[in-house]
């Protein structure tokens, strides 16, 4: 990938779970833009992020995953909509208002996992977005997800 700066790594005082960089526990996934409307996303899942087996990856760290990169790909999108840089000027800030996985095959726990996230449309106050969950070259999750503009201090 180019040099360009993650999206997380733009936007200050995130504490999230899966995609603050000021979460010292947390995944700490980083997302890049790839394209006009989409966006990727490379995450390399630790030993104890399994499932039952341990050699699949827990689907709610799946659904984690797929939650912060197209969430954070809709905030830097509302900032580039807005003709700014993110993480400049008041705040931008989108909650996950919707977000439906289907978990089409197993993702294995010691191979990165690739996210691509794609806006399909965008209004004032959502964005639509979707995203496949690659493993080992193979669709292992896919994903619908409505971002929701909130006011940050939400
Ligand atoms: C303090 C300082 C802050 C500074 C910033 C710090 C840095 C942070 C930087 C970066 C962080 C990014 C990292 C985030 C990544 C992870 C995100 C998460 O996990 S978020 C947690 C899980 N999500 C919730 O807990 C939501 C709970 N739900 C709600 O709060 C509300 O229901 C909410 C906000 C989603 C919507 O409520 P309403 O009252 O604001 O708005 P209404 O009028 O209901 O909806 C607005 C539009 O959205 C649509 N909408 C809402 N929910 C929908 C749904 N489920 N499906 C489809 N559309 C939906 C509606 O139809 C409406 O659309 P129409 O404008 O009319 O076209």
């Amino acid at each position: 990938m180019s040099e360009q700066k993650a999206i997380q790594d733009q936007i200050p005082g995130n504490h999230c779970f899966g995609c603050g960089p000021e979460n010292e526990r947390g995944l700490r996934i980083k997302s890049y833009w790839d394209g006009e409307d989409k966006t990727r996303c490379e995450f390399l899942p630790l030993p104890h992020h399994n499932a039952g087996p341990q050699q699949y990856l827990n689907g709610g760290i799946i659904a984690t995953v797929i939650d912060c990169h197209t969430v954070c790909t809709a905030i830097a999108d509302a900032y580039r909509q807005a003709g700014r840089d993110p993480g400049t000027g008041d705040k931008i800030w989108y909650a996950t208002g919707k977000l439906e996985v289907n978990y089409r095959a197993p993702a294995a726990i010691d191979k990165p996992v690739i996210l691509e996230a794609t806006i399909i449309e965008r209004s004032n106050r959502k964005t639509l977005l979707h995203c496949t969950l690659y493993s080992s070259g193979r669709v292992c999750a896919t994903a619908e997800v409505v971002a929701v503009r909130v006011p940050d201090n939400w």
